[in-house]
C-alpha cells in the first residue's frame, strides 16, 4: 500500500511506499526534521524515544537509571519492530537504535533509512544545556559524542540515504531530505515493504 506524497516544487507527486526512518546522533535533528517531513509527506510522525517512554511509563533518563541501558535497548528493539510492522510513517529512531543488527535488518526490509549527518561542533552545541540524554550526563559530552561518532558513523553510513544536517534551518534540511528521498525512490523503483517478519 502506498500512502502520502511529496508536494513537490514542479516535479510531480511522489507516493511514499515505506516508512522513512531517520537515524543519526543526538542533536542531529531527527525529531525536528522528522515532524516537518511527515507534514510534507502527509503521513504521521512517530518519535521512537517517546514510544519507548510510553511503553515503559517512565522517561528515558529514568529507564537508564532504574533498569539500565541494556533494558532500554531491549525496549527500543521491540518498539522499533512494532513500528516498522505498522502503517507507513516518518519514524525518528533513537540515536542508538540503528546499532542493533535486528533493527537494521527490519529497516532494510520495510523502511527507507535516512542518516542525518552532522559534525561534532554542531552536535555539541545542539545538545548543550539539557539533562534528558543519559549518555551525555556523565563526563565530558563532547568527548562522549566524539566516541559515539567513531563507533556509529561507520554503521549510520550504511543507511539508504545520507543528508548533511548542517547549519541550515530545519525547513532547509527537510527539503534536502525530500530531494534525496525522491532520488532514492526513483533509483529503486519505489519498493513496497517486504512482508512482516514473524518470530520463529
Ligand atoms: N536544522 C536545525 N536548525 C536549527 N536548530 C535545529 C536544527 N535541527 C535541530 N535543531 C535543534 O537542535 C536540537 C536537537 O534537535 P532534535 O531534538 O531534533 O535532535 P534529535 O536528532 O531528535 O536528537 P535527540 O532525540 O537526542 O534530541 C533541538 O533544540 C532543535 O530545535
Ligand atoms: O544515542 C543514543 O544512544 C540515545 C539517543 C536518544 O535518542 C535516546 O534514545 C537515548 O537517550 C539514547
Ligand atoms: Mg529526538
Amino acid at each position: 500500500m502506498s500512502t502520502g506524497w511529496i508536494t513537490p516544487d514542479g516535479t510531480g507527486p511522489l507516493t511514499l511506499p515505506r516508512t522513512v526512518v531517520l537515524v543519526g546522533l543526538m542533536g542531529a535533528g531527527k525529531s525536528v526534521v522528522g515532524k516537518r517531513l511527515a507534514q510534507r509527506l502527509h503521513v504521521p510522525f512517530i518519535d521512537a524515544d517517546h514510544e519507548v517512554e510510553k511503553a515503559a511509563g517512565q522517561s528515558i533518563a529514568d529507564i537508564f537509571a532504574t533498569l539500565g541501558e541494556d533494558a532500554f535497548r531491549e525496549g527500543e528493539r521491540k518498539v522499533m519492530a512494532r513500528l516498522l510492522d505498522g502503517p507507513v510513517c516518518v519514524l525518528a529512531a533513537g540515536g542508538g537504535a540503528f546499532m542493533c543488527p535486528e533493527t537494521r535488518r527490519r529497516v532494510k526490509r520495510r523502511g527507507i533509512s535516512v542518516w542525518l549527518r552532522a559534525d561534532l561542533d554542531l552536535l555539541v552545541r545542539r545538545t548543550a544545556g539539557r539533562g534528558h540524554r543519559p549518555l551525555l550526563n556523565q563526563g565530558d559530552p563532547r568527548a562522549k559524542l566524539e566516541s559515539l561518532m567513531a563507533q556509529r558513523y561507520p554503521v549510520y553510513e550504511t543507511a539508504d540515504v545520507t543528508v548533511d544536517a548542517g547549519e541550515e534551518s530545519p525547513d532547509t534540511t527537510t527539503g534536502r531530505v525530500l530531494d534525496a528521498l525522491r532520488d532514492w525512490l526513483d533509483a529503486n523503483d519505489s519498493p513496497p515493504p517486504e512482508p512482516v517478519e514473524t518470530d520463529p
